[in-house]
C-alpha cells in the first residue's frame, strides 16, 4: 500500500460565476504519484477540525505553493497592500494542521506559500514584498508570463549549509553548496524565523529559503522555490521527492493500529 499524501488546497473562485472550489495544481497531484510514491489526498481548506480528522490518517504532509498569501493577523504584521491576495480558508486549515502535524511527527514537505505558512504556524513572520525592500532582490516571477520553461526556469542561486539535513539529504550529488541554481516565484519570505525553524539555504540577499525544524520528531523541510516543477530533469528536485516518500512509508509502516488511534486522540 502506497503512503496517503496530504495535498493542501486553495479555495478559488472557478467559472463564469466564481463558485468557490478547493483546488490544488495538478503538480502536486504528480509529484506524490511519481517520485514521493504515494497516493495522493486533496485536503479541503475546510477548517481546523476536519483536517485534523484527516491528519490522523496521513503518512505525509505536502504544503502546496499558491500565489495567495499568508493573512497578516496570524503574524501580527501589517494589512497588505490593495490586491495582494488572500485565502483566509487556506490559512484556518493549514496553520493548526502544521502545528498537528509537526507534533504528531507526520513527515512533512513546505513549499513556497506552504514554508512560508509553516514559518508562521511556528510562531514566525514573514515580509511582503522583498522586491520593494532596500538591499534586497525581486524574487517575484511576473504571474502574466505564459512561457512555462521561462517562469519556472533557475532564477538566482542559494547557498546550502555545510552539514545540514539538505546537505546530507543531497549528499553523493554533483552541486555546488555554495550556488545552488533554483526556480523563484514568491514575493514574500520569512522575516522573524519561528523558534523551531532551522534555516539551512540562502540567496544572496539573505533571504532564508529552506529550513528545517528543530528538534522535529519526522522529516520536516520546507522551500522557498519549486522542486515540483523541474524533478524530471534536476536531480536534486527529485532528491527531496525521494526523500520524503522514504520517510513516509517509513511512517506508514510505524503506524499500528494503536498509533493511528493515539493520532487522533492527540488531534482532538
Ligand atoms: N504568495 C506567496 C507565495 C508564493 C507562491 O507560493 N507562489 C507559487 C506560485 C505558483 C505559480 O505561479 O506557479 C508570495 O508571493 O510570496
Amino acid at each position: 500500500m502506497r503512503p496517503l499524501i496530504g495535498i493542501s488546497c486553495c479555495v478559488k473562485p472557478f467559472g463564469p460565476s466564481g463558485m468557490p472550489n478547493h483546488a490544488a495544481s495538478d503538480h502536486y497531484v504528480r509529484v506524490v504519484l511519481g517520485p514521493v510514491g504515494g497516493m495522493p489526498v486533496l485536503l479541503p481548506a475546510a477548517g481546523e477540525e476536519v483536517s485534523r480528522e484527516l491528519l490522523s490518517r496521513l503518512d505525509g504532509l505536502l504544503l502546496t505553493g499558491s500565489r495567495s498569501n499568508v493573512c497578516p493577523v496570524y503574524y501580527d504584521g501589517p494589512n497588505h497592500a490593495e490586491g495582494t491576495p488572500e485565502d483566509q480558508a487556506r490559512d484556518s486549515t493549514t496553520l493548526p494542521l502544521i502545528r498537528a502535524a509537526v507534533a504528531a511527527g507526520v513527515p512533512l514537505l513546505a513549499i513556497c506559500r506552504g514554508f512560508q505558512e509553516l514559518n508562521v504556524a511556528l510562531g514566525g513572520s514573514l515580509d511582503q514584498r522583498i522586491q520593494d525592500m532596500e538591499g534586497r532582490m525581486d524574487h517575484s516571477t511576473p504571474s502574466d508570463q505564459t512561457i512555462a520553461r521561462v517562469r519556472t526556469g533557475k532564477a538566482h542561486p542559494v547557498r546550502v549549509a555545510a552539514g545540514s539535513g539538505l546537505a546530507q539529504l543531497w549528499s553523493g550529488l554533483d552541486y555546488d553548496p555554495a550556488a545552488v541554481p533554483v526556480n523563484s516565484l514568491h514575493n514574500q519570505g520569512v522575516a522573524r524565523a519561528a523558534p523551531r525553524l532551522r534555516p539551512e539555504a540562502w540567496a544572496p540577499d539573505g533571504t532564508i529559503e529552506a529550513a528545517s525544524i528543530d528538534a522535529a520528531a519526522g522529516f520536516a523541510l520546507g522551500v522557498q522555490w519549486h522542486p515540483e516543477y523541474d524533478w524530471e530533469r534536476d536531480d536534486l528536485s527529485r532528491r527531496i521527492f525521494d526523500r520524503f516518500g522514504e520517510a513516509a512509508r517509513e511512517f506508514a509502516q510505524r503506524r499500528s493500529p494503536e498509533e493511528t488511534m493515539r493520532l487522533s486522540v492527540a488531534a482532538e
